[in-house]
């Protein structure tokens, strides 16, 4: 097909211009191409020409240029499009394509629109951008004209209020969705700006479209024309919330740090020295530092010279390996007191786990250390005192034998008991005993040395630890030193006070194997030296433990007895002057199934130590007032019953009231029993003893003072005493006919007696030559095995039923 020229000045136009020109025919063929063409797409004309336009297009225009040229086919018009062309080097060339049917020939024009279009394609992708960040930032525009007075807001801004994209409000509306306590700054702000130009950067709260509250930070300035005038405010609104909800939630976390009772210390992990960032109010009150003062410094300026430095390498460790570690660790304040400071400490990491960090939180428990430190102190130690307890001691106690044992050494053990401390506490009061326990125990304590040890074992007990002796003898001039302090007088509110004590001593060379053991022997020997007087010591001895584990037996024994009656009672005769048997003396008389007769001298000092004596006492009297209704009741003469009483017996309140209920009882008449008293019984408390001697007497009982002559009565004592009888102890009548003193010291008594007007026994009389002797001083009463031993009741009877007993005759009155 030939080409359509072009004619005329329509061929300059063709020529010349700019824009892309094309002829081509109905079928998309090109006919004709201006230079422009050529130039711009690259390609020569002899090239194209006669070939489909598609080959200038990019294929994917193809479809388009199709509808295109098919409209054209059909008459229609055909508004300008655009489409892709293709050069000959490959580039692509944005074109603006104007068509118009001419005969059998279509006219286009093409316009390069490139530029425009990579403007656009740069507005797109700028709008894109700006779209991202405000999604990402959660940040939008808006404007106002204020000619127009209505806000503008941007897709962002529209989200921000839970409204549709391309909502415009009024500005009313705008500010309607501020909270009531943020509208009002909005809107002033908002003012000023239109009026005045000032800019203003705010952070408010809206409630949404859809009631959510929402933090969010306003800016906006004014723009002004060319004349200054302010047109319009614009600006952004960014959706805050998040970062609000952090700093609220920090907030809460810094005010529950600065007002949490521990001490809280951030130290910087990054920093060399480890310097502090942050410390808390409760730490400042616990260190005495304040933060100022703290900042920058590593913590170990809390340490002091009693740090413990096994602690410290602990607390180094576990920061090094970068790991928990807990401690107590003793601190020092500001003004240089020590605390003791729980500390437990922690590496604070970021994202990437790098420890940055250290958070410290302390507890001072100096006051918690110290209670404990009393409630252990207390548990050990004797709360009067302050000496260790038992259970110190017992630790001592083992501690003693084991280094004895280690080393071959002796350790000592004193078992200390003050002598008659109980009448001082029961008689002067409580506060006085205190006292003399309190000064006991130092006096001890200064005796000593330090590593010996003082405790408090009872009462009035003490017990003394002498470790690492040399020799055993080495204990004696620590015990002499001991008895001779506690003697020295005591001083209570002027008044001179003396107590004395006993000690016990027990050793060990290593080779004992219960360290209680000790305590045990020297309580034994304690015992001992109480019974030799007092104011002494003793040792342990095997012998000791012998007789005392005898003791034990006896007492056991001696409480089945009482409990299941194996007593009985013998009686022996007291014969009058005149030969008839003027009274019989009650003697208890035990006979144990294995062991056969105890003699009273064995039971009885020992019952009177347990106690054991009351019930017996009780069954004595009991016993011994009934069978003297009997044999009164079968005697012509009156026989009168003597029976022993027992100082405990006889000092117990109640005595007296239980005299007269077994005389109600038994009926016998108060004349008719004698009781017998010791010198000892009648040397204690003697007013009190008086008084009570005289209700008994009152009552109408006789006493009689028996084994008179082995103790220490003085004699005026004895002229107060309301006594009727005295008993001359038999110690004096065993050499009376062959030894001028012993008859001296009888004669003496008896004449003594008679001024006195007291009647007197003579005991133990066991020869016709004793007896005649004694009949020479005209003595009133006697007793002994010459006239009779002592015999069960039903001998007794048949006793009494005998002819009188010839005091005159030289033979043994038994043989009468
Ligand atoms: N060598 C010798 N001894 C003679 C002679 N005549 C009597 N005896 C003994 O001398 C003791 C006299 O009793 P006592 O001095 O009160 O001494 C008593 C008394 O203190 C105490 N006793 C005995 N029975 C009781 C009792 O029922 N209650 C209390 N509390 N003590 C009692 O036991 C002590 C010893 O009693 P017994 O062994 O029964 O010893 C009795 C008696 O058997 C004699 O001619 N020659």
């Amino acid at each position: 097909m030939p080409p359509v020229e072009p004619q005329g000045k329509l061929d300059q136009f063709f020529l010349l211009s700019q824009d892309l020109f094309c002829c081509i025919d109905f079928a998309g063929t090109l006919l004709s191409i201006n230079p422009t063409f050529e130039s711009l797409l690259g390609y020569q004309a002899e090239a194209l020409l006669g070939r489909p336009c598609g080959v200038v297009v990019e294929p994917r225009d193809h479809p388009v240029i199709e509808a295109a040229l098919a409209r054209v086919c059909r008459g229609e018009k055909i508004n300008a499009f655009d489409i892709c062309a293709l050069a000959v080097d490959g580039r692509r060339v944005w074109l603006e394509v104007s068509a118009s049917a001419g005969e059998q020939v279509i006219y286009v024009i093409a316009r390069d629109i490139s530029r425009r279009k990579a403007v656009e394609k740069q507005l797109r992708r700028n709008q894109r951008l700006f779209r991202i960040a405000g999604e990402t930032a959660h940040i939008g525009g808006w404007y106002m004209d204020l000619a127009v007075g209505l806000p503008i807001w941007s897709e962002e801004v529209c989200r921000l209020h839970d409204m549709p994209v391309g909502h415009q409000p009024t500005l009313e509306e705008a500010i309607a969705f501020y909270t009531p306590s943020s509208r009002s700054r909005i809107q002033a702000v908002f003012t000023n700006c239109c009026e005045k130009g000032i800019s203003f950067d705010e952070e408010l709260e809206i409630i949404t479209q859809q009631g959510r509250r929402r933090w969010v930070r306003v800016i906006g300035r004014a723009v002004r024309d060319e004349l200054g005038k302010i047109i319009q405010a614009q600006g952004s609104t960014q959706d805050i919330t998040e970062r609000k909800d952090t700093e609220r939630q920090l907030a809460l976390l810094e005010r529950s740090v600065e007002s949490s009772t521990n001490g809280v210390v951030i130290v910087d992990a990054q920093r060399p020295d480890l310097p502090i960032v942050y410390v808390n109010a409760a730490f400042e009150r616990i260190t005495g530092y304040s933060r100022e003062a703290a900042l920058g410094r590593n913590c170990r300026f809390l340490q002091g010279i009693d740090t413990d430095p096994a602690t410290q390498v602990q607390l180094r460790k576990g920061i090094k390996e970068q790991r928990d570690v807990h401690v107590v660790i003793r601190n020092y304040r500001r003004n240089g007191a020590p605390f003791w400071n729980d500390l437990y400490i922690s590496p604070v990491r970021d994202e990437a786990g790098v420890v940055t960090h250290f958070i410290g939180a302390q507890n001072d428990i100096t006051a918690q250390r110290e209670y404990q430190a009393q409630l252990s102190h207390n548990a050990n130690h004797d709360a009067l005192t302050g000496l260790p307890n038992r259970l110190l001691l017992d630790q001592r106690l083992a501690q003693g034998c084991l280094l004895a044992r280690r080393y071959q050494r002796y350790l000592a053990v004193l078992f200390i008991d003050l002598d008659d401390f109980k009448p001082i506490n029961d008689t002067l009061g409580h506060e006085v005993g205190d006292y003399i326990l309190l000064e006991v125990a130092k006096r001890l304590e200064e005796e000593l040395r330090p590593w010996d040890t003082v405790a408090r074992f009872g009462g009035d007990e003490f017990i003394v630890l002498l470790p690492d002796l040399a020799h055993e003898d080495d204990v004696l001039q620590v015990v002499e030193r001991l008895l001779a302090r506690v003697s020295a007088p005591y001083w209570y509110r002027s008044n001179e006070l003396r107590i004395t004590a006993s000690i016990g001593i027990a050793t060990n060379d290593g080779t004992i194997q219960t360290p209680r053991q000790l305590i045990q022997q020297a309580d034994l020997a304690m015992y001992k030296a109480k019974r030799r007087g007092r104011n002494t010591f003793q040792w342990y001895t095997d012998e000791l433990n012998r007789k005392v584990t005898e003791r034990v037996n006896l007492r056991h024994a001696l409480q089945q007895a009482i409990e299941q009656e194996q007593f009985e009672l013998h009686y022996q005769p007291q014969i009058h002057h005149s030969g008839r048997v003027a009274g019989v003396e009650a003697l208890i008389r035990w006979y144990h199934p294995e062991r056969g007769n105890i003699p009273p001298g064995q039971f009885i000092p020992l019952a009177e130590d347990t106690g054991q004596i009351i019930p017996i006492s009780e069954w004595v009297m009991e016993t011994a007032c009934r069978d003297a209704v009997v044999l009164n009741a079968e005697s012509a003469t009156p026989i009168t019953m003597a029976i022993n009483v027992s100082p405990m017996q006889f000092q117990r309140p109640g005595f007296l009231d239980s005299v007269k209920q077994v005389l109600a009882r038994s009926g016998l008449p108060p004349a008719l029993l004698e009781l017998e008293l010791t010198e000892g019984v009648l040397m204690d408390s003697a007013e009190h003893t008086i008084q009570a001697l005289q209700a008994l007497r009152q009552l109408g009982v006789h006493i009689a003072l028996d084994d008179f002559g082995t103790g220490f009565s003085s004699l005026s004592y004895l002229k107060r005493l309301p006594i009727n009888k005295l008993k001359v102890d038999r110690s004096f009548v065993g050499d009376v006919a062959v030894d001028s003193r012993d008859a001296a010291i009888v004669e003496g008594v008896v004449t003594m007696a008679d001024k006195l007007g007291l009647e007197v026994l003579i005991e133990g009389v066991e020869t016709a030559e004793q007896f005649h002797f004694l009949r020479t001083l005209q003595c009133g009463h006697y007793q002994g095995y010459y006239f009779a031993r002592p015999m069960a009741l039903s001998a007794l009877k048949a006793y009494l039923k005998t002819p009188l007993v010839v005091v005159a005759s030289q033979e043994s009155p038994t043989s009468l």
